[in-house]
């Protein structure tokens, strides 16, 4: 579904990335892990078009999809959620998702601004589509609640239900359990292992490794922008260059 085939890009004199190579399959939750700096979010940036690379080709559904903007990325399907939580704040949480679906409104601008029989009917149907995502989510109850008013866990919730409600065929999860306490980390899994339920893909760069090896059913390793390793968690966990390269450092695993 997703393939990177040696993706590289430098900032100055800096390799962020550095020919890196790896496929996602439909339906798989992957794991990108590896210290700061090792260049994850700027993967992360790179499939969605917030970066174009340097060399290398990024094909989503058999399609070249680098160098296109963001939002042509976004609407073919791929979405993502961000390290620092990046919301309407002065929007309730319902009207954040709304924000997401409008992303795939038929009516027009000008049907919508005049407030014509058809924007009306889809601007309800979004609205009851974005709070089923809610109820997904976990976060009915705090529909009519600004989003900077909510506590950071419900934040990253509203985050991910924004993202799913535009139909993405890939989710991309920035670090969705940092700041998270332990109740909150447990609702997460459940929550990404009914995303995929969902038919929904999930790309996950994590540094919670117990989560991270509960949920991955592959991981990416990446070091100083090159890909050190990739397997199961558990083959992860064994690999003498992983193991020599971070234990010691400051992972849960
Ligand atoms: N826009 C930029 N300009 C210059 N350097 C950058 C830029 N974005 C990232 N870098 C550098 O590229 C490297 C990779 O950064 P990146 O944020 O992708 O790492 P990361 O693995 O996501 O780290 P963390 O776990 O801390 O989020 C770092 O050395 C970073 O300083």
């Amino acid at each position: 579904m997703l393939e990177l085939n040696n993706v590289g890009i430098s900032f100055g004199g800096l390799q962020a990335i550095k020919g890196v190579s790896f496929q996602m399959r439909e339906g798989q939750i992957k794991a990108l892990i590896g210290p700061n700096g090792a260049g994850k979010t700027t993967l992360f940036n790179l499939i969605t078009g917030m970066l174009k690379p340097d060399y290398g080709v990024i094909t989503f559904q058999d399609q070249v999809i680098q160098g296109l903007p963001p939002f042509r990325i976004a609407a073919r399907g791929i979405c993502r959620t961000f390290q620092i939580v990046q919301l309407f704040g002065h929007l309730t949480a319902l009207e954040n998702v709304m924000v997401g679906r409008h992303v795939r409104t038929k009516a027009g601008l000008l049907s919508g601004a005049l407030r014509l029989p058809a924007a009306k009917r889809e601007e309800k149907a979004i609205r009851e589509q974005a709070q089923s995502w809610l109820e997904f989510v976990g976060l009915s109850s705090r529909a009519e609640d600004y989003a900077a008013n909510l506590p950071l866990g419900h934040q990253r919730l509203l985050e991910i239900a924004r993202a799913l409600a535009t139909n993405p065929i890939l989710l991309l999860l920035d670090e969705p359990a940092a700041g998270l306490d332990m109740t909150e980390t447990e609702k997460l899994k459940e929550l990404i292992f009914a995303i995929q339920a969902q038919g929904v893909s999930v790309l996950l760069v994590e540094h919670d490794m117990s989560l991270t090896m509960e949920v991955a059913d592959e991981i990416v390793v990446l070091d100083h922008g090159e890909l050190l390793a990739e397997g199961t968690p558990r083959e992860i966990q064994k690999h003498p260059e992983v193991i020599a390269a971070y234990l010691g450092r400051d992972w849960q695993m």
